[in-house]
C-alpha cells in the first residue's frame, strides 16, 4: 500500500453530453482530484451537480470527454451504488460473493472466510444460501457494502450508501469506514445528508459540474475566523510538502486546483457565510444549532460538527 502519495488522481476531467435541443450538458467541467491512502473524502452538492458522474469516472466505468484519470494498474477499486438492485448479480448471498471475489487469486477457504467476516462486519446475519430477493432495500445495500469490503479494496467509492439504511446501520457504516480508512483504504462517500460528511477528513463540494470547495469539514460548515484560516493554511503547507492535497486559497482556506491553474473555490467567504450556506445546502443539525447560539453571542470559539461535540461545548459553557 502506497502511503502519502496520491493513489488515484484526476486532472482537469470533463464529461460533456450533447443533448438534443439544448446543446452541450457539462456533467463534469474541469475537475481535478488527488486521493491518498487512508483518506476519507466526502463529495457533496445539489442534485445534478455531478457527484455520480464523478463516482463513475473514478470507478472507471464512464468515459472522459477530456482530461486524465491516473490509477495504478493493480489498484483494487470497489463501488457501492445508490440503487442496490442495480448492482446485485447473484440470486443468493453466496452467489453474490462468488461474483464479487471471482477475479481475486485467493483460495476458496479464504473467500469463505472473507464472506463470513464481511457479513459480520456489516451486521447481516443471513445464511449464505438466503435469497437476495427476500432482503429489504437496506439489507441489499449492506450486502453490496459487504461484497465490496470482502475484496479488501484500496479505494472504496460509495454513492449515497446510507440512503436506505436505518440510523443504527448508518452509525455502523460510519464506524466501518473509520476502521477501513485507518487500515489504509481510501473512501469516497457521496451524500446529500451533510451529517454523514462530518466525520470525513475532507469535503469536496460540487456545483454545476465544477469543484467549488475542497477543504476540511470545519471550514466548509463554519465561516472561517482569521485564526482558523492560519491553522488551515499551515496544515495545508505540510500536506503539500508530503505530496498530498490541494493548495488552499489564502483568502478562504478552501481548495485551489493547481493543475488547471484556476481557483476551485468559486466561493468566497462573503457576509460571514460558510461555503455550505453559500451553496444553499442544509447544514447538519449540530452546526445549525451552534450557528444560532453564536448569533446569540454564545459558543463564539466553538465549531462542533457532531452532536456529542456540541453537548461538550454546551456543558463547558
Ligand atoms: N447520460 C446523460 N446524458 C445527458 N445528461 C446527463 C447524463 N448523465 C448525467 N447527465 C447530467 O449531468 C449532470 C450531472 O449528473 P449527476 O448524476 O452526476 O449529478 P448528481 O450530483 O449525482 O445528481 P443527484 O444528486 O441527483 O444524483 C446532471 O445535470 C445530469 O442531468
Amino acid at each position: 500500500m502506497q502511503d502519502k502519495l496520491p493513489i488515484i488522481s484526476l486532472k482537469d476531467v470533463r464529461v460533456h453530453y450533447t443533448v438534443e435541443g439544448s446543446g452541450v450538458k457539462k456533467a463534469l467541467d474541469g475537475v481535478s482530484l488527488a486521493l491518498k491512502a487512508g483518506e476519507w473524502l466526502s463529495i457533496v452538492g445539489a442534485n445534478g451537480s455531478g457527484k455520480s458522474t464523478l463516482a463513475g469516472i473514478l470507478l472507471g466505468f464512464m468515459p472522459l470527454s477530456s482530461g486524465e484519470r491516473n490509477v495504478p494498474e493493480n489498484l483494487i477499486i470497489r463501488g457501492v451504488l445508490q440503487q442496490p438492485d442495480a448492482q446485485v448479480l447473484g440470486d443468493t448471498i453466496e452467489e453474490e460473493f462468488h461474483f464479487a471475489l471471482s477475479h481475486l487469486h485467493i483460495t476458496r477457504l479464504e473467500k469463505e472466510n472473507r464472506r463470513r467476516e464481511a457479513l459480520q462486519i456489516v451486521g447481516l446475519h443471513h445464511p449464505p444460501t438466503a435469497a437476495i430477493a427476500q432482503l429489504s432495500g437496506g439489507q441489499k445495500q449492506l450486502l453490496n457494502i459487504a461484497t465490496a469490503l470482502a475484496a479488501r479494496p484500496d479505494v472504496l467509492i460509495m454513492d449515497e450508501p446510507a440512503a436506505m439504511l436505518d440510523p443504527d446501520a448508518r452509525d455502523r457504516l460510519e464506524h466501518i469506514v473509520q476502521t477501513v480508512t485507518s487500515n489504509g483504504t481510501a473512501v469516497i462517500w457521496i451524500t446529500h445528508h451533510l451529517e454523514e460528511a462530518t466525520l470525513s477528513d475532507r469535503i469536496m463540494a460540487m456545483n454545476k459540474g465544477r469543484c467549488v470547495y475542497d477543504g476540511t469539514p470545519m471550514s466548509f460548515f463554519y465561516p472561517l475566523s482569521e485564526r482558523n484560516k492560519k491553522d488551515l493554511l499551515k496544515r495545508n503547507e505540510k500536506h503539500l510538502s508530503e505530496g498530498i492535497g490541494t493548495r488552499l486559497s489564502e483568502e478562504t482556506g478552501a481548495g485551489v486546483s493547481e493543475e488547471s491553474g484556476t481557483r476551485s473555490d468559486a466561493l468566497q467567504q462573503k457576509g460571514g457565510q460558510s461555503p455550505c450556506e453559500q451553496l444553499g445546502l442544509e447544514p447538519p443539525f449540530t452546526v445549525k444549532t451552534c450557528l444560532i447560539l453564536k448569533q446569540q453571542g454564545k459558543l463564539q470559539h466553538a465549531a462542533p460538527l457532531r452532536p456529542e461535540q456540541l453537548a461538550r461545548e454546551v456543558a463547558r459553557w
